[in-house]
């Protein structure tokens, strides 16, 4: 048992309350916190504490309102004295506030405003004996061990009360990013209208699936070291299948198909450079290389996963993000089949107003960027690109003359920072994210379907 827990039990002992710990911790000459401890813990059976607020003011008295007064001066000879009697009422509101008399809130307030008095409020507590009150407090036992159990102690000892009412310890768990959420919202998706996941776990890819057989010539300025990260180790890929790498270095060159191809001089140095994939659109361009090496299906695939381009780092840009990519092959698919499934697409999400707008890219003919009408920005904002895959992209991999490719693509950050209310993306991602968004943020619901 402690001194200060002595102390208490036995100025009860022949006393009926202890008025004020503060002056009784004076008395015995102990810290207050320290019997502060104790009278928590004494608290309930042993003692009925009540917590009392004593409210104080101390005071300095400023030469500065003095002199602004007129009442004195200070110089280089100190302070000289300016008038013979002055009516001091700030010395009296001291004095008053000194005798512990009631002074206006007004004159309270002035006095704070100019620094003269600051409000001290320290806690304090009265007690009194409890209803099990002795003077030496037995220990209550917490766990019932064996050893109690074998010694038999169990029948005198007293037993520690559940409390209830404790708080537990936090539950550890672990939480999906905004970006996975919403991943899945999209997974699903495309999950119900019949895609099937493509393999994006490339994200070094060559330059050749990346662009060349994109049909993106090789001066494009998306290829220059500026937009691409491009690898120093394992600068180059291992492995290209030759033969469609010669359709697609004549498609470059000199077209073919209807098509009268780019001409120029096509390298296969440039081909074979390793990239961080600026586009899952790489992806597709295997699969459907190897959709075309066996009798034709149609087939309707999907992919989201990271991609990297090498940009300035703004609040809507980052060097690396994710795409989300859909693609439909089959025969005799048309523009009109493009826009239907981007409609059915995004309804599906709760967009429902599109627009299309005529745009480029080096492998859709025609392409379309995609304008969504935003309710909370009144305008049309850009959600999206797609486009009809060209026949110099498709005809060399081998597919059927009749197969068309429509395919479209968006980023997940997009997205995910309209449904979360995030304007700057790197509170989304990256080492700047804070973990309490993360833990915090609701499950994601994305329109009806
Ligand atoms: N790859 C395009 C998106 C796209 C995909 C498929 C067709 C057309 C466009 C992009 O990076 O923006």
């Amino acid at each position: 048992m402690s001194e200060a827990e002595d102390a208490i039990l036995q100025f009860l002992q022949s006393n009926n309350e202890i008025a004020d710990s503060q002056q009784f911790a004076t008395s015995v000459g102990l810290q207050h916190a320290e019997l502060e401890n104790v009278i928590k813990s004494l608290h309930g059976f042993q003692l009925v504490v009540a917590q009392r607020k004593l409210g104080d003011g101390i005071f300095k008295i400023g030469s500065a309102q003095a002199r602004k007064n007129g009442w004195i001066d200070i110089g280089k000879n100190g302070v000289v004295r300016k008038v013979e009697h002055v009516e001091d009422c700030v010395k009296d509101l001291l004095n008053r506030i000194k005798n512990k008399e009631v002074v206006s809130d007004g004159d309270i307030a002035d006095l704070k405003k100019r620094k003269l008095i600051d409000k001290l409020t320290w806690k304090g507590y009265s007690l009194t004996r409890g209803p099990k009150y002795t003077i030496k407090r037995k220990k209550v036992v917490t766990d019932l061990t064996r050893e109690i159990l074998q010694r038999g102690d169990w029948k005198d000892l007293e037993f520690k009360e559940y409390n209830l009412n404790a708080g537990a310890r936090p539950i550890e768990y672990g939480c999906d990013h905004p970006l996975l959420k919403v991943r899945e919202q999209f997974q699903n998706i495309f999950l119900q209208m019949g895609f099937v996941e493509m393999p994006t776990n490339k994200f070094v890819e060559s330059s050749f699936w990346n662009f060349d057989a994109l049909f993106q010539p090789q001066q494009h300025p998306a290829r220059d070291s500026h937009d691409t990260f491009f690898l120093r180790a394992c600068s180059t890929t291992r492995q290209l299948p030759e033969y469609y790498v010669e359709k697609v270095k004549h498609v470059h060159e000199s077209g073919g198909y209807g098509s009268k191809g780019y001409g120029y001089k096509w390298k296969r140095e440039e081909a074979n450079k390793n990239v961080l994939r600026t586009h899952t659109t790489a992806v597709s361009s295997r699969m459907l290389y190897l959709l075309a090496q066996e009798p034709f299906q149609p087939r309707k695939y999907y992919s989201i996963d990271r991609v990297f381009r090498n940009e300035a780092v703004d609040r809507t840009h980052l060097a690396e993000f994710h795409q989300i990519e859909g693609l439909i092959c089959d025969r005799g698919l048309t523009l009109g089949d493009l826009k239907g499934v981007l409609r059915s697409f995004f309804a599906r999400l709760g967009i429902s107003k599109l627009r299309f707008k005529p745009a480029y890219n080096p492998y859709t003919e025609p392409s379309m960027e995609i304008f969504s009408y935003h309710e909370g920005l009144k305008k049309w904002v850009e959600i999206g690109n797609s486009g009809m895959f060209r026949p110099e992209m498709l005809l060399p991999m081998g597919l059927p003359d009749d197969v068309s490719v429509i395919a479209w693509g968006l980023s997940l950050e997009r997205p995910t920072m309209i449904l979360y209310g995030i304007d700057n993306i790197r509170d989304l991602f990256g080492h700047k994210v804070d973990m309490n968004l993360i833990e915090k943020n609701p499950i994601c619901r994305l329109g009806m379907y």
